[in-house]
């Protein structure tokens, strides 16, 4: 069972945030992603959920383009990912802590902006804007390692929204924060999404889909769905995402369990083909051997 909507033909000045079509990525001799395809719309919230190690940072490194596609394509804002026209519109937050640790709050944003080529009032508009989107103006001048588990997170938030991104790409923003931190940086998330940028959001945390419009649940490299968080509920028949999931799994299982007694069935057949001399190429072989396969049921 997969839940995903028909794909909308893009209209012009309406392009999705994010399309993806058939992607798949193959690392070292591991098919990381396989035949991923859905759309983010633009302005929405879409959290990515799915279990450790099912391949949701390499999908987000895909949307950025900072991971190569083995097959499949990806476009982001009408252009495909990791194009140069996406280098000021696309912010990533990575899992990993991205900001100086030694600095302040306003050392960081100060770097981070001249790094992207700001100067003067420029720069300084935009750190200061940045400061108050993610409600850190009380901790400007603090030095980051002073700073909690979530005002750190703030931060590196902070230099991702230095650009005014159209699109937000966030790895597990809030792993590893408590229930209290994690909800105030929903609303932060929330504003965001209002004022207009696409929020596209990874977590292991099934309770933080109930915060997003739209999700994508992945399992082992696969979408099991790619829908408004409402239509996953609706089709499935569940009351929350976790149970949504589990449903959507059991139903993977069991259709991945019935493909392999089809192959196994299927394998068979040329042993026994074998066994009474119909290896012959072609059409008539074929047909004997199904007319085997046919007498071979009955039997
Ligand atoms: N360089 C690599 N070479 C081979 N396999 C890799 C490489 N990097 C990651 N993988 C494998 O790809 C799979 C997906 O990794 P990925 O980091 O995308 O998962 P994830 O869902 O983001 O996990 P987590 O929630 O733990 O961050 C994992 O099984 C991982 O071991």
């Amino acid at each position: 069972m997969h839940l995903s909507e028909s794909i909308p033909a893009p209209l012009q000045g309406d392009l999705p945030a994010v399309s993806a079509y058939g992607l798949q990525v193959v690392r070292g001799s591991h098919t990381v992603l396989s035949g991923v395809t859905f759309v983010v719309p633009r302005g929405c919230i879409v959290g990515l959920l799915g279990p450790s190690g099912c391949g949701k940072t390499t999908l987000l490194r895909s949307v950025v383009g900072v991971q190569q596609a083995t097959s499949g394509h990806v476009q982001v804002l009408g252009h495909p990912a990791g194009a140069a026209q996406l280098s000021t519109r696309v912010g990533y937050v990575t899992q990993a802590p991205s900001v100086y640790a030694d600095l302040t709050v306003l050392e960081n944003l100060r770097y981070f902006a001249a790094a992207l080529g700001m100067r003067g009032w420029r720069r300084e508009d935009a750190v200061v804007r940045v400061v108050k989107e993610v409600d850190l103006t009380g901790y400007a001048d603090q030095l980051v390692s002073r700073l909690s588990g979530g005002q750190y997170s703030r931060v590196s938030l902070a230099v991702a929204l230095l650009n005014k991104p159209d699109l937000l790409v966030m790895d597990e923003p809030t792993v590893g924060l408590d229930p209290m931190v994690r909800r105030e940086l929903w609303v932060v998330f929330q504003r965001l999404a209002e004022e207009g940028t696409t929020l596209l959001v990874s977590s292991h945390v099934m309770d933080e889909a109930d915060r997003c419009d739209r999700l994508l649940l992945m399992r082992a490299g696969r979408l099991l769905a790619s829908a408004p968080r409402s239509t996953v509920l609706e089709r499935t028949g569940c009351t929350g995402t976790e149970e949504a999931f589990m449903h959507l799994v059991e139903a993977a299982e069991a259709a991945e369990a019935r493909q392999r007694q089809q192959a196994a069935a299927q394998a068979l057949l040329p042993d026994l083909a074998g066994l009474y001399g119909l290896h012959e190429q072609g059409g008539e072989a074929d047909a004997e051997r199904a007319a085997f396969s046919t007498a071979d049921t009955r039997l």
